[in-house]
């Protein structure tokens, strides 16, 4: 057995408190072996400094579209549905596997650059997907969306069963870093003739479902109008609401659907910076954290945020949950960092999130000697409303070094920054021509 001493930091606990402690990992088995004071641990066969830093569970990203990295800054301004239909769903077409390769990287590295080791993707060309994964050396759950409207029935057919096939063969892929899901896009984009059929397939699978939900009051009303019910007693009523389900947004939920998450165990992804870019809506988190939700954080895709940084999506979640309650006490610190870390790793299946034995050991190691962190009053509080990426200077994902003092050890920074940049800029001039 390898092991890895994290030494000289101070250690956030499950019960989000701070204590000096070290870190013992087994990087054989990608386990945390045992957290505390220095002089109790035995010695490891290699050491990194956390220089009198903050070790935190590696953030978990709940709801991404890594690739989308490509089109940053290309589309702004928009609600969703004229942002995918007018400019989004167009250049997407022109994407090539290659491109979504491409991008997918720049998206891994800015992840480990900004402490985030997990993290959940739909999106296309899924096994290029893996294959940066797996060489970035990250956890995820990864899938296929599928979209069904606006094409025939075989090709309706084709992209669901992609979202099956991808799901079956990469679930427990790069050493059990990569688990899969089953991804219908939404409940408005996907015909409830092919959800009617496929969902059981999927359980057969043995994989969670993922999809997009009540984002919109677009994508509610509809479903409202023609089912008489809401769209998540619909989602129950075709089998998408297991305890290992999780959706992304859950922006306009009434109090039927929080009680029909609370007890189905369904977990939600908020996306607080997607939501206020697409005016989409501000989503209800602190009820449904009261009611007992499990609420993970996400960022989306780059083209409605448009960073990875899930410090900035931890800030942006505090601030938009104490408007959405109109009360400055709601979705507090502790509130968002557990939504970063416990969470978003519990909505995911991940046995990620927390800094104690057992768990995996994926961890960030922040710098606290920065203005911008100074005084030290209270490290959680620094969490959600001061730190940000660029303060982490080392990344840990399944007891690997990912990233140590700022230089990433396994990506070349330079050329995926090129390869984006050339990949994004030839697939705007195809789409334009
Ligand atoms: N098989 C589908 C691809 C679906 S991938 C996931 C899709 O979600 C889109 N997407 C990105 N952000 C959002 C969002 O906030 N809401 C809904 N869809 C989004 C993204 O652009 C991508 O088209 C097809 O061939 O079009
Ligand atoms: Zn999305």
């Amino acid at each position: 057995m390898t092991t890895l001493r994290i030494a000289g930091g101070q250690v956030l606990r499950p019960g989000m408190t701070v204590e000096r402690a070290d870190v013992l990992l087994d990087q054989n088995e990608g386990k945390i072996l045992a957290v505390g004071p220095a002089d109790d641990l035995p010695d490891a066969d290699e050491t990194l400094d956390a220089g009198d830093g903050l070790v935190i569970p590696g953030l978990v990203n709940a709801h991404c579209h890594a690739a989308m990295t490509l089109l940053r800054g290309y589309a702004d301004d928009k609600p969703l549905e004229s942002w995918l239909r007018e400019d989004i769903w167009p250049v997407e077409a022109e994407l090539t596997p290659e491109d979504i390769h491409a991008g997918t990287e720049l998206g891994l590295l800015e992840m480990i650059q900004s402490g985030t080791t997990g993290f959940a993707d739909m999106y296309y060309h899924v096994e290029k997907v893996v294959e940066a994964v797996e060489n970035a050396g990250l956890r995820a759950r990864l899938g296929h969306g599928v979209v069904t409207i606006g094409r025939n029935e075989a090709a309706a057919r084709e992209d669901f069963e992609t979202s099956l096939e991808i799901a079956a063969e990469f679930d427990g892929a790069a050493d059990g870093r990569i688990s899969t899901a089953v991804m219908p896009h939404s409940l408005t984009t996907v015909g409830e003739e092919y959800l009617e059929e496929y969902i059981p397939q999927t359980r057969e699978l043995g994989v969670p479902l993922h999809y997009h939900a009540n984002e919109t009051e677009d994508e509610v009303t509809p479903i409202v109008d023609e089912r008489g019910e809401r769209p998540l007693e619909y989602a129950r009523d075709m089998g998408m609401t297991d305890a290992s389900d999780f959706v992304a947004h859950g922006v306009h939920v009434d109090e039927t659907e929080i009680g029909l998450l609370a007890e189905t165990g369904t977990g939600v992804v908020h996306c607080p910076a997607s939501n206020m870019k697409l005016a989409s809506g501000m989503a209800p988190v602190q009820a449904m954290l009261d009611a007992g939700v499990t609420v993970g954080l996400g960022t989306d895709g780059t083209a409605s945020n448009n960073d990875l940084d899930m410090f900035g999506e931890m800030r942006d979640a505090a601030m938009l949950g104490k408007l959405a309650s109109n009360d400055a006490s709601a979705v507090d610190a502790e509130t968002v960092v557990r939504m970063a870390t416990e969470g978003s790793a519990t909505a995911l299946g991940f046995d990620s999130g927390r800094i104690e034995a057992g768990a995996n050991a994926d961890l960030a190691v922040i710098d606290l000697t920065a203005s911008h962190l100074t005084p030290r009053h209270d490290l959680v509080s620094h969490l959600a409303y001061a730190a940000r990426g660029s303060d982490v200077k080392h990344t840990i994902c399944d007891g690997n070094v990912l990233m140590a003092d700022r230089e990433v050890l396994i990506m070349d920074e330079t050329s995926i920054r090129e390869k984006a940049e050339k990949r994004a800029k030839e697939a705007i001039r195809r789409v334009d021509n």
